[in-house]
């Protein structure tokens, strides 16, 4: 017979579970865009966990939209197929035969795996591209670098985003996995689309609660590369002020995040996808992990549980 004073070693899990409650109530039934990028595609352990952290969001009640990058898995392919990988303003130049690498690596590639660990876990995962449904449309993208317009070939400028296609996965209790090629608005081919970028602007045409991008390093650093001092938090404002001072990688991944929260979604985060399981991490504890950045009319609740997102 059980006694009343026996020792319940599963305890700490309720515990546990019932901390979460605040988060689960608050995100319940809400749309949370991630960005996976290729530099947190580290190992299988990482992108095993990466899927688990998805599947449970789905299974808690929220609806997850996975938008994927792969950059450094397209410099490999390049590579192999003997063509030198080059970036301009943060961005790789995309001749015409990088562009059909770049499809192949993403849709057929990167898209696929995160699509099967996912679907380990039930039929919740259905890949597309920005070509389907005409999800995401652009036009040619022609960044100005010291006053000229430079051409870096198949790179697409985000026009229009359909969301009907995604809508419909999420009402049919799907996981959509987006990988970030555009339909051409001006001929019959397609562009490659930075996916941080890409991320952003679905995040804000589904009315996201949040975006989060995930990636190699805790967030977004001060004075990088001479400190790792993470700024945490700061407003839509702040990070335009920030903006001409970044540098590589960052520069998509923060004008993403000022796009988002400047177009409807609550926060945006840069958050650390080397650690395990860091989306619940951030979604589900007060513990946020990397940097967040918030609408400049955001009011913060009072610094008390259930006050991350
Ligand atoms: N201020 C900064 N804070 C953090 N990282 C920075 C900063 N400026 C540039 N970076 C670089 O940006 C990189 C992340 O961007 P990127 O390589 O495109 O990653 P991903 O594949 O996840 O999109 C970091 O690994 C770092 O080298
Ligand atoms: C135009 C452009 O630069 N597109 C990117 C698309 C992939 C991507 O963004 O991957 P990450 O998120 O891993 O960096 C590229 O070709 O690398």
């Amino acid at each position: 017979m059980n006694h009343p004073t026996r020792k319940h070693t599963a305890l700490p899990k309720a515990r546990i579970l019932i901390e979460a409650l605040p988060w689960l109530v608050r995100h319940n039934g809400k749309t949370v865009v991630i960005k996976f990028g290729g530099n947190a595609m580290i190992d299988e352990d990482l992108k095993a966990a990466f899927a688990q952290d998805v599947v449970f969001l789905h299974h808690a009640g929220l609806k997850p939209v996975v938008v994927h990058g792969g950059g450094p898995q397209i410099s490999a392919a390049l590579d192999k197929h003997g063509i030198v990988s080059e970036f301009k303003a943060g961005l790789r130049v995309t001749t015409e035969d990088a562009m059909d690498v770049v499809r192949m690596v993403l849709a057929g590639q990167v898209q696929r795996e995160l699509v099967n660990l996912l679907n380990e876990h039930g039929p919740l995962a259905v890949g597309l591209t920005g070509e389907d449904a005409h999800t995401i449309t652009a036009t040619k993208h022609q960044p100005e670098i010291d006053g000229e317009l430079v051409d870096i070939g198949r790179v697409g400028e985000i026009t229009e985003i359909d969301t009907g296609a995604i809508e419909a996965l999420l009402a049919d209790g799907r996981i959509p996995v987006v990988s970030s090629i555009a339909r051409s608005q001006d001929d019959g081919h397609v562009y490659n689309v930075n996916a941080d970028t890409a991320a952003a602007a679905l995040a804000a045409a589904l009315g996201a609660e949040t975006l989060m991008v995930l990636t190699d390093v805790e967030g977004l650093y001060e004075d990088w590369p001479n400190s790792d001092e993470v700024i945490s938090r700061l407003t839509a404002s702040q990070l335009e002020k920030l903006l001409p001072d970044l540098s590589s990688g960052m520069v998509p991944k923060m004008e993403g995040c000022l796009y988002a929260v400047r177009h409807g979604v609550n926060t945006a985060r840069v958050i650390d996808g080397r650690v395990p399981h860091s989306i619940l991490l951030e979604i589900f504890t007060d513990e946020g992990i990397g940097t967040m950045v918030v609408p400049d009319e955001h009011v913060v609740p009072d610094e008390q549980e259930g006050d991350a997102v």
